[in-house]
């Protein structure tokens, strides 16, 4: 890895420099998308100016270039979370595209009184497609509840646990509050009952470096542009006996083996979760961010993070009405809060006036905040090209955002 340098690398992201109302950005929403390094852009640029071509089956020499750089894209994936297989990689639209595929496989598994678990924690995208399952299917959904601190209560979560749970879903970090759940007690727990468990790896992905045979996960989810990557694409990984059993999710090109108005048969993995042309620029993409963030590593990643997380904790502390929410001290950089008497979309917006992108709001967290009994939260996610006098300029517009709301 190389030496952990901030300013060398935040000369790899020229939106870093742009003005924003005047003055020089400073982007504190990263657990809404991450910034993208120039590492990223080259990849996207050679791809469209050098070896644009449909993949698979081509007979044509652009064809076979660009399936190759696809299909070691898929293996620099595999490598990075550790699957066995690269054929345990399958490429979505984002971690959003990646559950909704497992939930709709398992309406053909699931039935009438079968019992699903959920974590109170979770993205809207880690409960909907959840509950839709159950609407088909006629299963339960119970809810893992959650503390004062924003963590899961593993006790409740082993009373909760029975025969009848067939499934666990849960994120790997929440990111509204920044908790991050201990996912190997509760996948080994889980296991013990004979339930398959979907870990959402979403806000987890540019700050962890998940491994998923480590982990004994059956289903793990990310999106690229959560870490450095590009929008509309993201991983699905699955153990290949599970993805074995799932039956396809869309119907199309890429994932048969032969069709006809008589009988259709379909493909072998990963193509039967492949239909239609895929994202094959952003599935390159992704692979360049995977090696772009490994160049740096994930440990000087985790470690200068932390900096910055409790540097901008201690200070945010010093402001009279704050309120944090998520205080468990397992977390990654991110900070929910309010200030006493103000509402968050105030200061959001007061703050942007002064340059600082922070998001404010449920965060497609509702349940999150029906809990603590507030409409929403100011939020700011912080990521390893964040400095600390960019933290000063957010605590001063804060102060200042205060001061004129009060
Ligand atoms: C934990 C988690 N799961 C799933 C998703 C959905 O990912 P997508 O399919 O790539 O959209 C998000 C996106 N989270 C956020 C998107 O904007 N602000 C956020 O916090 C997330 O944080």
């Amino acid at each position: 890895n190389i030496a952990f340098n901030v300013d060398e690398i935040r000369k790899d992201f020229p939106i870093l420099n742009r003005e924003v109302n005047g003055y020089p950005l400073v982007y504190l929403d990263n657990a809404a998308t991450s910034q993208t390094p120039k590492q990223v852009m080259d990849a996207i640029v050679e791809y469209y100016s050098n070896y644009n071509a449909n993949i698979h089956r081509g007979v044509h020499s652009l064809s076979q270039e660009a399936t190759d750089k696809y299909e070691g894209a898929r293996k620099k994936i595999q490598q990075h979370f550790n699957a066995e297989k690269a054929h345990e990689i399958i490429f979505t639209s984002g971690t959003t595209h990646g559950i909704n595929l497992v939930a709709s496989g398992f309406a053909s598994i699931l039935k009438k009184g079968d019992e699903i678990l959920v974590s109170a924690l979770e993205h809207h995208s880690n409960i909907v497609p959840w509950q839709m399952l159950c609407e088909k299917t006629g299963a339960i959904l119970k809810v893992i509840p959650m503390n004062q601190e924003g963590e899961l209560i593993y006790e409740a979560f082993e009373d909760l646990l029975s025969e009848n749970t067939k499934m666990v879903f849960l994120n790997h970090v929440s990111n509204a509050l920044g908790t991050i759940n201990p996912i190997k007690k509760i996948i080994d727990k889980a296991h013990e009952k004979g339930a398959a468990v979907l870990i959402d790896g979403a806000q987890a992905a540019p700050h962890i470096k998940a491994d998923v045979q480590a982990l004994d996960v059956d289903f793990y989810v990310v999106s690229a542009h959560k870490m450095c990557g590009p929008t509309g694409v993201g991983v699905l990984y699955g153990k290949e006996e599970w993805l074995n059993k799932l039956p396809p999710y869309q119907g199309g090109g890429e994932m048969i083996a032969t069709v006809s108005f008589e009988k259709t048969t379909y493909a072998e993995l990963p193509h039967k979760f492949e239909a239609g042309t895929p994202n094959i620029c952003g599935g390159i993409a992704f692979g360049a961010a995977i090696d772009y963030m490994n160049a740096i590593g994930f440990e000087a990643i985790s470690r200068y993070e932390e900096e910055l997380l409790d540097y901008a904790t201690l200070k945010l502390q010093e402001i009279e009405g704050m309120k944090l929410y998520g205080t468990s001290r397992e977390k990654t950089a991110v900070i929910s809060f309010n200030i006493e008497g103000l509402h968050p979309y105030d200061i959001g917006t007061l703050v942007d006036k002064m340059g600082i992108a922070v998001r404010t709001g449920h965060h497609c967290a509702q349940p999150i905040m029906d809990f603590y009994k507030i409409p929403g939260t100011v939020r700011a996610s912080f990521s390893f090209y964040n400095t600390k006098d960019e933290i000063e300029r957010f605590i001063e517009a804060v102060k200042k955002a205060k001061m004129m709301l009060s």
